[in-house]
C-alpha cells in the first residue's frame, strides 16, 4: 500500500501495440496499471502519442475563445437538464464545457466511434476539435477497459455494459484569480473541491501549471500529481471500485489554488450505459461485497447525495 509517496509513471506503448495482451511487455504494463489502481487509484501514463500537443492546443484555444464571450453569452450553451454544455463557475471558481458523443457502440478496433453528437458547441472549430479528441481518447479507454477486464477476470461483463455509454469530455478552465474561492479539509486554498470521480475510469490531461493532488487514504496526506509532459493520468472511479469488489481504489483528489494563472485540464469520464447493471464481476457470489446496481440508480442515490456540489449535473 502506498509503496512510495509518489504517483507511478507507466509507459503505455506495449499495451497500445498489443491490446490483446499476448506479449510479456503488455502483460507487465497491464499489471503495473492494476497495481497502481489498487495502491493510489491514480497512475500517470506516457507514450500515448495520439493525444498530442496540437490536439490539446486546438481544444484549449477554442475554449479560450469561448471564454472571451460574456457570461450571458456563454450561458446560452448551458444545458440545464442534462450533462453536457457549458457550466459556469460555482463553489470552487472553476468553469468548463462538457461535450458528449452518446456512444451507440463501444469504439471499434480502428478507433472509430459510432455515436450521436449531442452537444451544441460554440463554433464548428470547437466541435471538430472535441470530436477529434473524443475519438482518439476513447480508443485508449477501450484498451484500458480491456486490460482491466483481463486483469480482474471480468470476462465480457464490463464490455457488455459499454454500448450506449455516456462517457463525456470536459474542458476545465480555471480562470486567473487573486484568491481562492474555497478551501480544503486542511484549509489549503483550492481551485477544485475535494471529490471522487464516479465513473469507471477518468483519463485526464493536465497542463503544466500543476496543483492536482490525491489523498493517501491511510494518513490523509495530500500527494501532488506532478505534470509530466506528454502524459495522461488514469484514475479509478467509484463504479470501478465497486466492480472490482473494492480492490481498485477510488481516491479523493482536488486542485490546489495557484494565483493569477489560467489552468486547463481535460478529463474524459468513462461511464457505462446508464441502464447497465454492475456488481463485483468475476467474484463468487458469497465473496461479493456489493449488490448488483443499475449505474444511473446507483449514481443518483450514492454519489449525488454525498457530493451535491460536485454532481448537480445528471449522468443521463
Ligand atoms: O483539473 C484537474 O486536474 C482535475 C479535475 C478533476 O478532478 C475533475 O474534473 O474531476
Ligand atoms: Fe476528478
Amino acid at each position: 500500500m502506498w509503496r512510495e509517496n509518489c504517483i507511478p509513471v507507466i509507459d503505455i506503448k506495449p499495451l497500445v501495440d498489443d491490446p490483446e495482451i499476448g506479449s510479456e511487455n503488455a502483460l507487465s504494463a497491464a499489471k503495473e496499471i492494476t497495481n497502481a489502481m489498487e495502491d493510489f487509484g491514480f497512475v500517470t501514463i506516457t507514450n500515448y502519442d495520439k493525444i498530442n500537443e496540437e490536439l490539446i492546443r486546438s481544444l484549449t484555444e477554442c475554449m479560450t475563445d469561448f471564454m472571451k464571450l460574456s457570461l450571458e453569452e456563454r450561458k446560452n450553451f448551458c444545458v440545464h437538464d442534462d450533462d453536457h454544455g457549458y457550466f459556469p463557475a460555482s463553489k470552487d471558481g472553476k468553469e468548463g464545457f462538457d461535450v458528449r458523443i452518446r456512444g451507440i457502440n463501444w469504439p471499434k478496433d480502428d478507433g472509430s466511434l459510432d455515436g450521436i453528437f449531442d452537444t451544441r458547441c460554440p463554433t464548428d472549430h470547437f466541435q471538430a476539435a472535441a470530436k477529434n479528441y473524443i475519438h482518439l481518447i476513447s480508443s485508449l479507454a477501450k484498451i484500458l477497459i480491456n486490460s482491466i477486464s483481463k486483469s480482474y477476470n471480468f470476462g465480457s461483463k464490463l464490455n457488455d455494459i459499454m454500448p450506449g455509454h455516456r462517457s463525456f469530455l470536459r474542458v476545465n478552465y480555471y480562470p486567473p484569480r487573486e484568491s481562492a474561492w474555497t478551501s480544503g479539509s486542511d484549509n489549503a486554498p483550492l481551485n477544485c473541491v475535494e471529490h471522487f470521480d464516479s465513473g469507471i475510469i477518468t483519463l485526464l490531461y493536465q497542463d503544466d501549471v500543476g496543483g492536482l493532488e490525491v489523498q493517501n487514504p491511510h494518513n490523509d496526506e495530500w500527494i501532488p500529481v506532478k505534470p509530466v509532459p506528454g502524459s495522461l493520468i488514469v484514475n479509478t472511479g467509484r463504479a470501478f471500485e465497486r466492480m472490482s469488489n473494492g480492490r481498485a481504489k477510488a481516491t479523493k483528489h482536488r486542485v490546489r489554488f495557484t494565483p493569477n494563472i489560467t489552468r486547463f485540464s481535460i478529463p474524459y469520464f468513462v461511464q457505462p450505459n446508464p441502464e447497465g447493471e454492475f456488481w463485483p464481476f468475476g467474484i463468487k457470489e458469497e465473496d461479493r461485497k456489493y449488490e448488483p446496481v443499475k449505474y444511473l440508480d446507483w449514481y443518483n442515490t450514492n454519489i449525488r447525495r454525498y457530493f451535491p456540489e460536485y454532481s448537480q449535473r445528471s449522468t443521463k
